[in-house]
């Protein structure tokens, strides 16, 4: 079988799927999602004209020297909504936040003053149109406040609240189920028999899942027959997922349940790509436009082919970018690599006087948990390249954040 360009094999992946439809979410929920629609203010920011300082609100010509002394009408608090009327001649006193009153063109802090409640005295001649923040200054009502497509971060949320919308139109999160295939698998805690093993994948890719912003609705285990794998796949779907990712049983053995669950049918494809770990991949639509990742079974395989084909998928889903987040870093200790397969190498990054410098970290074996929990990065190693030299530049994409 011929071997696939990861990048081919990824574009395959990303066409194939498409953004969810969209739907209302509360604005205080909407942290990570992308906007299906614009926001649009219903209300201009600020709301009216409001004290930028601690003070007292005038007209600038009635305190035309210092030592001018004015007598005070009375206090505006943040939050006063009564529509308070200067007269010429005369001060208020007034809170940051709180509405200037009709009639006053300044407000002069109070440490330039005595600070009186009765009369105030200035210290020095005011200025027009000091410490006011006008209404519509920030946003006008009608105004774009954030486009389509944008993905809600923290600071986006003041604006979208303000704004005025209690809920805004947005793609969901797309819901993950994970399965783990194979007959020796134990959960963590279990007894072990000799051959067997513990579940690293499922929980694994759960936590993968969910750190790159998805949600995980469903953790599931077959056995390696098509029955039992196809079983675990309803269940899945029955839990609400909007993708399935299982791992194991797509290679060459005489048990490889994913194959013999879909092989010979049109829905998913077995393939295998230029790439270490993780070169056999399955991938299929099935049922109702659900798409389902076939990784291999070794645990550093299933999580380079997260990061390289599940997650940009997803994020397609998401309405999310497809790329994934690669940084340019310095080798500072080379290693070997096998030509033929793009090395996909686990490295640490460090911080130097030139920038990011790569090393690498443990050995390449697609089965070394050990070394991969001391990794922090992954490394792309062109397949054209045997040697990875001091020096050289590579592109790295952190295993800390969400790959994107
Ligand atoms: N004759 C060939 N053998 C293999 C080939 C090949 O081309 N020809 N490819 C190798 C490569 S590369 C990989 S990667 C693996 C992929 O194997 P499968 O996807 O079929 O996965 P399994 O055989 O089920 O398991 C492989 C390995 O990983 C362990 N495993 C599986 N699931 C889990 C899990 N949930 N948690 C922890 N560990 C798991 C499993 O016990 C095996 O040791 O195939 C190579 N073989
Ligand atoms: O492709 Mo396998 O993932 O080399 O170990």
């Amino acid at each position: 079988m011929e071997l696939l360009a990861p990048s081919d094999y990824s574009a395959r992946l990303t066409e194939a799927v498409a953004a969810l439809p969209a739907v209302d979410v509360a604005v205080t929920d909407c942290l990570g999602l992308v906007l299906a629609e614009p926001v649009i203010a219903r209300a201009s920011l600020p709301g009216f004209d409001n004290s930028a300082m601690d003070g007292y609100a005038v007209r600038a010509q009635d305190v035309p020297d210092a030592g001018t002394v004015l007598p005070v009408a009375g206090v505006v608090p943040a939050g006063d909504t009564r529509r308070n009327r200067l007269e010429p001649g005369t001060a208020w006193q007034i809170m940051t936040g709180a509405p200037v009153p009709d009639g006053a063109d300044t407000v002069v802090q109070v440490e330039l003053t005595d600070g009186g409640t009765d009369e105030v005295r200035f210290e020095r001649a005011a200025e027009p149109g000091v410490s006011i923040r006008r209404a519509g200054e920030d946003v006008s009502a009608g105004d774009e406040v954030l486009a389509a497509g944008t993905r809600i971060a923290a600071r986006h949320v003041p604006v979208l609240v303000a704004a005025g919308s209690a809920t805004v139109r947005v793609i969901p999160r797309p819901k993950v189920a994970v399965i783990s295939t194979g007959d020796e698998l134990r959960s963590v805690g279990d007894e072990l028999a000799y051959g067997q093993i513990i579940d690293t994948n499922a929980p694994m890719l759960a936590a993968l899942a969910r750190q790159a912003g998805f949600e995980v609705v469903h953790i599931g285990r077959s056995g390696d027959t098509a029955e039992a794998v196809l079983a675990a796949v309803e269940q899945a779907s029955d839990a609400g997922a909007d993708a399935i990712i299982t791992t194991g049983g797509v290679s060459a053995g005489a048990f490889e349940p994913l194959k013999a669950a879909f092989e010979g049918g049109s829905e998913i494809t077995f393939s295998k790509v230029a790439m270490q770990p993780g070169k056999p991949q399955g991938f299929g639509i099935i049922g109702d436009r659900m798409p389902l990742f076939a990784l291999p079974g070794n645990p550093v395989s299933s999580l380079v082919s997260f990061v390289m084909f599940v997650a940009p998928a997803l994020r397609t889903m998401a309405g999310r970018t497809t790329d994934i987040a690669w940084l340019s870093a310095r080798v500072t200790k080379g290693w070997r690599t096998s030509p033929g397969r793009a090395q996909i190498a686990r490295v640490r990054l460090s911080q130097n006087d030139h920038g990011l410098g790569v090393a690498p970290s443990g050995g390449p074996g697609s089965h070394l948990m050990g070394g991969l929990a001391h990794a922090d990065a992954l490394a792309w190693i062109d397949a054209s390249v045997d040697e990875v030299t001091a020096g050289d530049e590579v592109r790295v994409v952190s295993l800390e954040g969400e790959f994107a």
